[in-house]
């Protein structure tokens, strides 16, 4: 995505409490031997009526982080609020109806109905709890989502960035108390994406709605209001009203590290094989990447 059009987001208002938080919340995969730590006691707060980004290396979290956070997936230990409401421990049933009446969700593959148009698609996660949508809400969202004239288009007649706006519609529809949107912007070509990362930035600005989004992209990041930086399952930095060049420099800090961690299990396996002891210089290069 080009950075030249992405508007600096402006200084945020005071938040107004939490919309999520995560207190030692632990994800592990597997066990035994084959056991990946996917989240090492995360603490997060999520600020409501802001827009949160996620990034970080592949496989360092991030979907995870996501997941446990929307009650898609159990915890290992520790404990995730939704607002003042205790999500780890509740029953399937009740995490159902918890992320059908609070939670908005985009993916990275819009999941739109194809037999059904626009309007129908927005309003069916509404249709299904039983529920009337708020008609002035939804009247406001689908003009600031610019799809007044697509309602009745299904999904094969609409663009891309056009069935990303549905979707986000369909995320926003139920005014829920948090959008969760993993890599929107990740099928969209550069123009569509910055209008769909637009339409998020207003959804929080103008409609007071809170989004955490996961993105690989700093130019996406950029429309946030603050980045959080996962690495090996953990929160390793933050950064308030990013810029996509600083993003990209904290980006490559990461290659930085992880080239150096590949470079000492290079030459311990290297020292291994020849029979060497490979404690002694394999501690001193360890030392070395330690200090960097
Ligand atoms: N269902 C699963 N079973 C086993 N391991 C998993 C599972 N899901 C994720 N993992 C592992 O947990 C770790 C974190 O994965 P996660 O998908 O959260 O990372 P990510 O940062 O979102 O990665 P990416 O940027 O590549 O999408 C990885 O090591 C991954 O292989």
């Amino acid at each position: 995505m080009s950075s030249p059009a992405v508007r600096p987001a402006p200084v945020p208002p005071p938040a107004d409490g939490t919309a999520a938080r995560a207190r030692g919340l632990t994800k592990a995969y597997g066990q035994g031997e084959t056991t990946v730590l996917a989240l090492d006691a995360v603490d997060v707060d999520i600020a409501r009526g802001r827009f949160t980004a996620v990034m970080g290396p592949s496989g360092s979290g991030k979907s995870t982080l996501m997941h446990c956070l929307a009650g898609l997936d159990s915890v290992s230990a520790g404990r995730v609020w939704l607002g003042d409401t205790e999500i780890t421990g509740l029953r399937e049933r009740e995490l159902t109806r918890l992320r059908r009446d609070r939670i908005g969700f985009m993916f990275q593959s819009f999941n739109l109905i194809p037999t059904l148009n626009a309007l129908e698609n927005i309003t069916l996660p509404m249709d299904i709890a039983g529920r009337k949508p708020d008609p002035a809400w939804l009247e406001q969202v689908i003009d600031t989502l610019g799809l007044r004239d697509r309602l009745t288009h299904r999904p094969a007649q609409l663009s891309g960035g056009q069935q990303q706006r549905v979707a986000c519609a369909r995320a926003l529809a139920s005014r829920p108390e948090l959008i969760f949107a993993d890599e929107p912007t990740g099928n969209l070509d550069s123009r569509a994406g910055l209008e769909v990362l637009g339409f998020l930035r207003e959804a929080v600005d103008d409609l007071g709605q809170t989004v955490v989004m996961v993105t690989h992209d700093p130019g996406a990041a950029a429309h946030s209001d603050l980045v959080l930086f996962l690495a090996d399952g953990r929160i390793v930095d933050e950064m308030p009203r990013p810029t996509a060049e600083a993003v990209l420099e904290r980006m490559k800090r990461f290659d930085v590290v992880r080239g150096q961690v590949d470079d000492v299990r290079g030459r311990v396996d290297d020292l291994r094989s020849r029979g060497d002891d490979a404690r002694g210089p394999a501690d001193g290069v360890r030392g070395q990447v330690a200090e960097d």
